[in-house]
């Protein structure tokens, strides 16, 4: 207070005695000026702003929610302003994953806010006990897996929560009882407790409804409750002492009746009966061991043939070596075409799938085959990613598939992971690799998709062409980059709660089918990328907003960022070398080139030179430039939304359009775009 008080009081004592009405005018412009810099620092108590800022205060590391400022509101209308938050007019959700959050979790701010329905913190490093949820009654979802969380969890922890019907606390240091209260919540539609170290028997789990519920990986014991019975047994997996169904049935040790020697006398030891016993039990100790053995000469036998297959398998083991260092872009098909049986010879013989493992179909339009089939087929070698590598495999029936194999997602559960590899099967879109079939195994993850014959767009971008491999013309070049914007799009609207929808585009993650239409592959796998992994090597994390000093928050603009340089990468014919180094340079970046260039009104120099067909395009050629660098803006807030960069590009034309500048031009314009002019180069006009 007396810092502000002091000018008002300093005014009116020098003018009070003589002059008190130039004193109220003083007061009411001071006011005047005052309030509204007052009034925009003024947070609601109990308002929702208001409990998410005291809540954001209590968080080890809470610093990065640089956009829960106090001087905006949470929401505007459905949208939100503030990161992480879900809007629907008032906030009823909290998404924060993935974060790299620490500390205790402590959710008693977030006690007032009655709409609050859902909050997700899964995939952080939050440790200490279970935080305490039971006062957020309107609560329905709770998400908590993959952090720290340990200790046992009181049995009333749950207690008079009416409406939680999803509760996810799995791969966290959880141990004691299963609380009491979790069992008797009455709309509970689905549990996760896998990945702890609960002990004693699973309560008894009386919901109608409850359709998944896993156990596995936890010391539990004793008979299951018959209210699971009819549950996955996998979902009991990995508990040494579970029994009953859907396990196997509980070993129930034989009741001793009590035998009356008068009636039941033993038979001497010595009689001919108990000879005869003795002599049958030797033969068939001698009957077992010879089964043994031959068991083991089969299982050697099987052993020396596996080793001599010549196919898939021996491809894949061969390349187990390839690291993120051996990724070099700059060659950025690393197409081997090496017969697998050079690959055999180098085999390294490292981890191979495990051949007794099932492949997971997602979709029900493909023909079936099995991992057996894939390890058959004859292999060759696409290229190393920064995941792992990638494998063309023909398999008998005639299919030509890829599997790429991902070393890096082992932030997830097994159920998770199942379930993201559902909602990426459920996906269809003409711009979108559809992903086939997956395998899980703890440690590595196989995904199957189609082989696209056409190769990749980096392909045809950045491979040496000749007078017969031409590079791609304009027309091409538009064509691809409006199917990835109409991919882009959809992914957007089918999986509007992730952060980042797509997260690794990049022109070796666009492959063109025969008629050179483009598909996205490797999107949305954001949720099951191990976290370090992704900031080191995914896209997303290559643009202005992700880096130390920018508070690492990405957003569904970071995909708009990397469609921006998509575009400038198709006119340009340049790689984005800022893809090869950590973070985000502006020294590397194609972005920084082409914007110095316009700048300095050497336009017509960005466009690739091998580009055929730029003659009398040059409107829509500079509009799409436009666009790609509108997609590029540092400020995310003016950079454009993916909707709206969608709608521009559909709207451009093969040909020339009317006015030199393209009929978008007015949407797109500011300085440095109204600097752009086409100079007289003759190699434009081929
Ligand atoms: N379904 C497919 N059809 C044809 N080519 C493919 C297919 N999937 C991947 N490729 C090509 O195989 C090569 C290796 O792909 P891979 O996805 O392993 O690595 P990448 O895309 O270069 O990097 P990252 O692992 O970061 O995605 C790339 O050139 C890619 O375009």
């Amino acid at each position: 207070m007396r810092n502000w008080e002091n000018p008002v009081m300093l005014a009116c004592n020098t003018a009070s005695k003589k002059n008190l009405p130039s004193c109220i005018v003083f007061i009411i412009i001071f006011i005047t000026l005052l309030c509204p810099a007052v009034m925009s620092q003024v947070v609601v108590p109990g308002s929702d702003a208001d409990c998410l800022l005291r809540f954001k205060y209590t968080l080890a590391n809470g610093s990065v929610f640089f956009s829960w400022d106090p001087s905006t509101s949470p929401c505007q209308g459905n949208d939100a302003n503030w990161f992480g938050v879900l809007c629907s007019n008032y906030v009823w959700g909290l998404q924060l994953e993935g974060l790299e959050l620490t500390g205790k979790l402590d959710l008693d701010p977030l006690v007032p806010m009655k709409n609050l329905r859902t909050i997700s913190f899964m995939n952080n490093e939050f440790d200490g006990p279970m935080p305490q949820v039971k006062r957020l009654t309107a609560l329905r979802s709770l998400y908590l897996s993959n952090n720290r969380f340990s200790g046992e969890i009181p049995a009333l922890a749950f207690q008079d929560m009416p409406h939680l019907k999803k509760i996810l606390l799995a791969n966290n240091a959880f141990r004691g009882t299963i609380p009491s209260s979790l069992a008797s919540l009455p709309r509970l539609v689905e549990v996760r407790l896998n990945g702890n170290q609960f002990q004693g028997q699973i309560p008894h789990f009386k919901q109608k409804d409850l359709k998944l519920a896993s156990f596995e990986n936890n010391d539990l014991a004793g008979p299951i409750p018959e209210s699971l019975q009819n549950m996955d047994p996998g979902s009991f997996a990995g508990n040494k002492d579970l029994c009953g169904p859907p396990l196997s049935p509980c070993s129930i040790s034989p009741p001793v009746i009590p035998v009356d020697p008068r009636t039941h006398p033993s038979p001497p030891l010595s009689s001919p009966q108990g000879n005869k016993t003795g002599s049958f039990n030797t033969i068939a100790i001698i009957m077992i061991v010879l089964g043994l053995l031959l068991v083991i000469i089969a299982l050697v036998f099987c052993f020396i043939q596996s080793r001599r297959r010549r196919n898939f398998l021996s491809a894949y083991s061969s390349s187990g070596k390839e690291s993120v260092e051996s990724y070099t872009y700059h060659e950025p098909v690393v197409r081997t075409n090496k017969p697998a049986e050079s690959l055999v010879n180098h085999a390294r013989r490292r981890s191979t799938p495990d051949p007794g493992g099932r492949l997971l179909f997602v979709r029900d339009n493909v023909q079936r085959f099995g991992l057996q089939d894939l390890l058959k087929a004859s292999a060759e070698v696409l290229g190393s990613g920064t995941f792992g590598a990638s494998y063309k495999a023909a398999i008998s029936s005639g299919q030509t598939l890829v599997v790429k194999r991902y070393k890096h997602m082992n932030n997830v559960g097994r159920n998770e992971f199942h379930e993201h590899m559902r909602r990426l099967g459920r996906l269809n879109h003409p711009n979108l690799l559809p992903l086939v079939a997956y395998y899980y195994r703890k440690e590595e993850k196989l995904l199957v998709t189609q082989f696209m014959s056409n190769n990749s767009l980096a392909s045809h971008l950045h491979t040496n062409h000749s007078a017969d491999q031409p590079g791609l013309d304009w027309i091409t070049r538009l064509k691809i980059i409006k199917g990835v914007a109409k991919g882009l799009y959809y992914l957007f609207n089918e999986l509007p709660t992730l952060t980042i929808p797509h997260g690794h585009i990049k022109s070796s993650n666009v492959v063109l089918d025969e008629s050179l239409e483009p598909l996205l592959t490797d999107y949305a796998l954001r949720p099951v990328m191990g976290s370090e992994h992704a900031h080191n090597f995914m896209t997303a994390y290559k643009t202005p907003e992700y880096g130390p000093a920018k508070g690492q928050v990405l957003t569904k603009k970071t995909d708009v960022w990397c469609l921006g340089v998509l575009i400038l990468e198709v006119l340009t014919g340049r790689f984005p070398e800022n893809y090869l180094s950590q973070g985000y340079d502006p020294n590397m970046s194609l972005v920084t080139w082409v914007s110095d260039m316009v700048k300095e009104k050497k336009t017509g120099d960005v466009f690739d030179k091998e580009m055929e067909g730029k003659k009398n395009c040059k409107g829509e050629m500079i509009n799409l430039l436009k666009i790609g660098l509108r997609c590029c803006e540092e400020k995310e807030e003016r950079r454009m939304e993916m909707r709206e960069a969608v709608e521009m590009i559909e709207m451009l034309r093969e040909g020339e359009s009317d006015d030199e500048f393209g009929s978008i031009d007015q949407r797109v314009s500011n300085d440095l775009y109204s600097s752009m002019l086409w100079d007289d180069d003759d190699s434009l006009n081929r």
